[in-house]
C-alpha cells in the first residue's frame, strides 16, 4: 500500500493563514494543492474552539461538550482540543486542516495528541500549518512555505529543511523608562499561604504557597489543567475563589475591601486573545499610550511625554517607521511585541505574560523572548511568564512548577543559577 500522504506548510507572522485555509475548505483551486478542491475538509484551530464556545454560551447549547456536565470555556485547553479533535472526526472528513494544533499543550499533552494524530494520518489526510519547525509531524510527505499568499513547494523534505534554518534576533536600545514610576514600598507584592480551590467539589489546586517579590522573574509551568489560570485570575481579581484564604496581593488580604481597578493598576496583563480587543482602527503610537490610561482606545490627546515615551518604545521594537500604521494591519508577531510594550509603559510592579508566544514562528518567538529577558533585566517590574513549551533562551530566576496530583496540583519552586 502507497504512504498516506500528509502536507505540511510552514507559516511565518506574515503568512495569510486565513485566506489559505478559506480557500482550502471552500474548494477553491490552490496551486499545489489542487486535489483538494473535490474532497471534504474541517478545520482544527483555537479560533474554532473560541467559535464553539461563543456558540454554547449564546444559545445554550452543548455541541462540542455532549458527554460532559461542564461548560467548554472553563475546560482546560488539552481538554478543549480533545473534544473539538473528537467532534470533527465523527464527521469523517477527508482531510483535516490544523492551525498550530501543539500551542497551548504541556509537553504530555502535546505528545498524545500527537500520536493520534499520526492514527489518524492513516486514514484521513492532514494539512498542518505550522509556525514552529518543531510542530511538523514526522509523517509528514510534502512539504511547503507560505510567504504572504503564495505557496512555495519544496521539492524534497531535504530542501525544505535546509531552507528553514532558526534565526537568533537581539534588541540593542534600552527599555524605556515610565513617566511617572509607581511606587512600590514593599517588598512582597504576591503571598499566598496554603490555598486551595476545587470546582463542584473537585480540588483542583491543593495548599498553595507562593511568594513573588519586587523584581523577580517567574515562569509558571504546569501541564493543562493544572490550574494555572486558575492561580493568575486569583491575582488578577478575576475569580472569587481566593476570598476567605490566606491570599495578600500588594500588601492587601484578599477580602479586606481591596479594589479590583487598584489591583488592576499595578499588574500589566498580556495574553494573545487580548488582540481581538482592538477591533477599531488605532495607530501604534495611540496603541502604546492606552497603556497609560488602561483604555481600548484613547479619549484624550496624548501629551508630548507620553508620545516621547511611545517613540523610544518603537524605536526599541524597531517599529518607528510604522508610527501611524493601523494596530489591524500588523502581523501577529509585531501585535504582540506592541501589546508588551502597551502592558509595559508604566512599568507596572507586576507584569503576567500568558502564553504570550502561542502561535509565533520561531523568528518571532525569539524575539518576544528577547524583548522578556530585556524588560526583566532592565526594569523593576516582576514577571510571572506561563509557558507549555520549555521556552529556548528565556532566563527565568525561579520556576513556580504545579504538579497534578489526586487531591488538586502542589507546587514547587526551582531556582535558576541567574537568580
Ligand atoms: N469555572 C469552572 N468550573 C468547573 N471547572 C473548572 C472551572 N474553571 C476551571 N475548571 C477546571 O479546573 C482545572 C484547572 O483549570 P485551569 O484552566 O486553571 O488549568 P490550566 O493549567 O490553566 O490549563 P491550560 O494550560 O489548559 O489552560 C481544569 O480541570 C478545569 O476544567
Amino acid at each position: 500500500m502507497d504512504q498516506p500522504k500528509n502536507y505540511a506548510i510552514l507559516t511565518n507572522n506574515g503568512s495569510h493563514t486565513k485566506f489559505l485555509v478559506k480557500n482550502l475548505l471552500t474548494g477553491n483551486i490552490i496551486k499545489g494543492l489542487e486535489k483538494f478542491t473535490s474532497m471534504s475538509g474541517l478545520l482544527f484551530s483555537r479560533s474554532e474552539i473560541y467559535r464553539f464556545m461563543d456558540e454554547e454560551e449564546r444559545h445554550d447549547l452543548k455541541i462540542l461538550t455532549k458527554a460532559n456536565q461542564q461548560s467548554l470555556k472553563s475546560m482546560s485547553s488539552g481538554e478543549q482540543k480533545k473534544a473539538l479533535l473528537a467532534y470533527l472526526l465523527s464527521q469523517k472528513p477527508d482531510f483535516l486542516v490544523l492551525i498550530n494544533p501543539f500551542d497551548n499543550l504541556d509537553a504530555a499533552t502535546q505528545s498524545t495528541l500527537k500520536e493520534k494524530l499520526i492514527a489518524i494520518s492513516q486514514s484521513t489526510i492532514l494539512i498542518q500549518l505550522v509556525s514552529r519547525l518543531d510542530d511538523i509531524l514526522p509523517i509528514t510527505t510534502d512539504f511547503f512555505k507560505l510567504n504572504g499568499r503564495e505557496l512555495i513547494k519544496y521539492a524534497t523534505p531535504k530542501e525544505f529543511w535546509l531552507a528553514n534554518k532558526k534565526e537568533n534576533i537581539h534588541f540593542s536600545n534600552a527599555i524605556p523608562p515610565p513617566i511617572e514610576p509607581i511606587k512600590v514600598d514593599l517588598r512582597e507584592l504576591i503571598n499566598f499561604k496554603n490555598v486551595s480551590v476545587s470546582f463542584d467539589g473537585r480540588q483542583v489546586l491543593n495548599g498553595i504557597d507562593w511568594s513573588i517579590k519586587k523584581g523577580e522573574f517567574w515562569q509558571l509551568i504546569g501541564p493543562n489543567g493544572s490550574g494555572k489560570t486558575t492561580l493568575l485570575s486569583m491575582i488578577t481579581g478575576d475569580s472569587h475563589k481566593g476570598y476567605g484564604q490566606n491570599l495578600t496581593l500588594f500588601g492587601q488580604k484578599k477580602g479586606s475591601g481591596e479594589s479590583v481597578w487598584d489591583l488592576k493598576r499595578r499588574i500589566g496583563y498580556f495574553t494573545p486573545a487580548m488582540t481581538d480587543k482592538f477591533r477599531g482602527y488605532h495607530t501604534l503610537e495611540h496603541m502604546i499610550i492606552s497603556g497609560f490610561h488602561d483604555s481600548v482606545g484613547l479619549y484624550n490627546n496624548p501629551s508630548d511625554q507620553e508620545k516621547r515615551c511611545a517613540v523610544l518604545w518603537l524605536k526599541l521594537l524597531g517599529m518607528y517607521e510604522k508610527k501611524d500604521v493601523q494596530f489591524l494591519e500588523l502581523t501577529p508577531g509585531e501585535k504582540r511585541l506592541i501589546m508588551t510594550a502597551r502592558a509595559m509603559v508604566k512599568h507596572p510592579p507586576l507584569l503576567i505574560l500568558d502564553e504570550p508566544t502561542a502561535g509565533l514562528d520561531d523568528a518571532n518567538a525569539s524575539l518576544f523572548i528577547a524583548l522578556v529577558n530585556k524588560i526583566a533585566e532592565e526594569s523593576e517590574t516582576a514577571i510571572i511568564f506561563v509557558s507549555h513549551r520549555k521556552e529556548i533562551g528565556l532566563q527565568p530566576q525561579y520556576d513556580y512548577i504545579l504538579e497534578e496530583n489526586s487531591n488538586g496540583s502542589i507546587g514547587k519552586v526551582t531556582t535558576h543559577a541567574n537568580s
